[in-house]
């Protein structure tokens, strides 16, 4: 089977993105893996698949899956490039794109500018609903691993993360703790871990241990899941500049109830056809 595909990425979060609206695709999870492996593959962290919807008020059905070919819940950095991706292919004419996902509805807007800003919904800090083993919701858990006890929050974007503060993130143990915290017990479907330091009440440095494909160079909904958990320390503003290794986002969060707003660039790298 020949495949068209697009390279993508968002700050770095690479993506090969297929477009399953015009062509047949059937995905097995030992294709998912050669696609993402970057020695005997394209190469990405994940593969997004653009789909019909299922439902009449919705233009599109988004799935992502991670490197190691599992489906997941949600992808700030592969919403955008999905924004990006339908327009550029002439999948549709709307500049606001109504999207679901396995996390639940998602609104991307086309700004002028070229930027995407997503409406990522509103962040779930009910523990089953992350789902994560808690006795009652609270802003602040002990995580127990073998050495040492950590103080994050657990948020769901769609998908789980689990936010720990520290002092500098050049010199997190992003390598070490990130997998302790991916395959935590506590953490049954286990969980992406965001390594945050404060830089100021409007600007934070993140670096993410993503669940399913590693450190990866920007996390989008681990940009949300990390200003709700420092909003909910009161720590920060509400727009917040969410600095990545890849580059920054703009974070916007009024607070509980409201919907998490994320902006940022969409870049796309190369067309191309792979046989698999
Ligand atoms: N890179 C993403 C998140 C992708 C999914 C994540 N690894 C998970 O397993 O939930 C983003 O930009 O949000």
């Amino acid at each position: 089977m020949r495949l068209r595909f697009t390279k993508m990425h968002g700050l770095g979060n690479d993506f090969v993105v297929i477009d399953g609206v015009t062509q047949k695709v059937r995905l097995s999870t030992e294709k998912i893996r050669t696609l993402a492996d970057r020695h005997f593959g394209v190469g990405c962290d994940q593969v997004l698949l653009v789909e019909t919807p299922t439902r009449p008020d919705i233009d599109f059905r988004y799935r992502i899956f991670n490197a190691d070919g599992g489906e997941v819940e949600n992808c700030g950095n592969g919403a955008r490039c999905f924004a990006r991706f339908v327009l550029e292919r002439k999948l549709t004419g709307k500049r606001s794109i109504k999207v679901e996902t396995a996390g639940g509805d998602i609104t991307l807007n086309v700004t002028e500018q070229g930027q995407v800003q997503v409406d990522m919904g509103i962040p779930r800090l009910n523990p089953e609903e992350i789902p994560f083993q808690a006795d009652a919701e609270a802003i602040r858990y002990d995580l127990a691993l073998p050495e040492q006890t950590l103080d994050i929050s657990a948020v769901s974007m769609g998908n789980p993360h689990a936010v720990l503060m520290v002092n500098k993130v050049d010199s997190a143990p992003v390598e070490t703790l990130g997998p302790l915290i991916e395959s935590h017990e506590r953490f049954p479907r286990r969980v992406n871990a965001g390594f945050m330091q404060m830089v100021s009440p409007s600007e934070i440095n993140l670096r993410v241990y993503e669940r399913g494909a590693g450190e990866t160079l920007a996390c989008g909904t681990g940009a949300c899941a990390a200003v709700v958990a420092g909003r909910l320390r009161q720590l920060l503003e509400e727009t917040v500049k969410v600095n990545l290794p890849g580059g920054s986002l703009s974070i916007t969060w009024p607070g509980p109830g409201h919907s998490v707003i994320m902006t940022g660039p969409a870049t796309t790298v190369f067309h191309g056809q792979v046989k698999i």
